[in-house]
């Protein structure tokens, strides 16, 4: 199963980066940045309209390479100025071509709050993210204990980051709503199988709480499939492939703002 190489792959990689800068150093560097009103921006999602987060994703287990060109720091720019609620930048480069460097790059380029989108399976990860100078953290339910969910959404509080908790069916949002989460993602991607199914996202919203936002997560290609999803009540929409492959971005948010 993908997702078990991948958390492999991620012990390995941050094994090796700990060896690199060690925790004590990255937790100093982190703390002392300043605490951003992370509750703000969850809420941020709860305001009408469909919010949008565009990623910057060059590759991707699925699909392989989605784009050859890959300006990462330009895409970042016309994503905030077509004024999406959040960038996405993938980070994991094994099966995704992510790299630290692009979020630490583009932080330094836009103000828009960035997702550091990653297999966060140890603090060391948030640590880094908080100093790459990201807002928001990815924590899959999928491969996270109960002990492991409960803290690192802890020390994302603390350092004033927001957790976005993805889950993918309903025994995994079960786990997510026992703790306190402000912003659900649902992925329409099975990790299994590839398979994508906007349905995921329709099914689970009944099941959230509407005072936390969710993200639906995955699969989105068309304004028609955007307006589906808002009107089930669904608050944002995760969108990568269908506007790295797009050649007027900005014209595609606006669109996907408006359903
Ligand atoms: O490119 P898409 O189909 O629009 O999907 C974006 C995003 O949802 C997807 O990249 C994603 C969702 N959850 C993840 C977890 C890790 C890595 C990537 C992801």
């Amino acid at each position: 199963m993908i997702l078990d190489d991948l958390v492999k792959v991620t012990t390995k990689r941050i094994a090796a980066e700990k060896a690199q800068i060690p925790l004590s150093k990255l937790q100093a560097k982190a703390e002392q940045l300043p605490v951003q009103k992370h509750s703000s921006l969850s809420k941020r999602f709860l305001q009408p309209g469909l919010h949008i987060i565009g990623e910057v994703k060059h590759s991707s287990p699925s699909k392989g390479t989605i784009v050859n060109d890959f300006p990462y720091l330009q895409i970042a720019t016309e994503y905030q100025a077509a004024n999406v609620d959040a960038i996405s930048v993938l980070t994991e480069p094994d099966y995704f071509k992510g790299d630290l460097k692009y979020l630490q790059e583009i932080s330094k380029q836009v103000r828009t709050p960035l997702l550091r989108k990653d297999f966060t399976i140890d603090p060391y990860m948030i640590y880094q993210a908080k100093s790459a100078g990201a807002s928001l953290i990815l924590l899959i339910v999928a491969i996270l204990s109960e002990r492991q969910l409960a803290d690192y959404l802890k020390l994302a509080k603390r350092l004033g980051l927001t957790a976005l908790v993805e889950v993918h069916d309903e025994s995994e949002l079960k786990r997510a709503l026992n703790q306190e989460v402000e912003l659900l993602g649902v992925n329409n991607r099975n990790l299994n199988d590839f398979s994508v199914d906007l349905n995921n996202s329709l099914r689970l919203r009944n099941l959230i709480p509407q005072d936390i936002p969710m993200i639906a997560e995955s699969g989105i290609k068309t304004t028609a499939d955007a307006k589906k999803l808002k009107d089930a009540g669904i608050n944002g929409v995760l969108i990568g492939e269908t506007l790295m492959r797009s050649t007027d971005k900005t014209e595609l948010i606006k669109q996907f703002k408006v359903v």
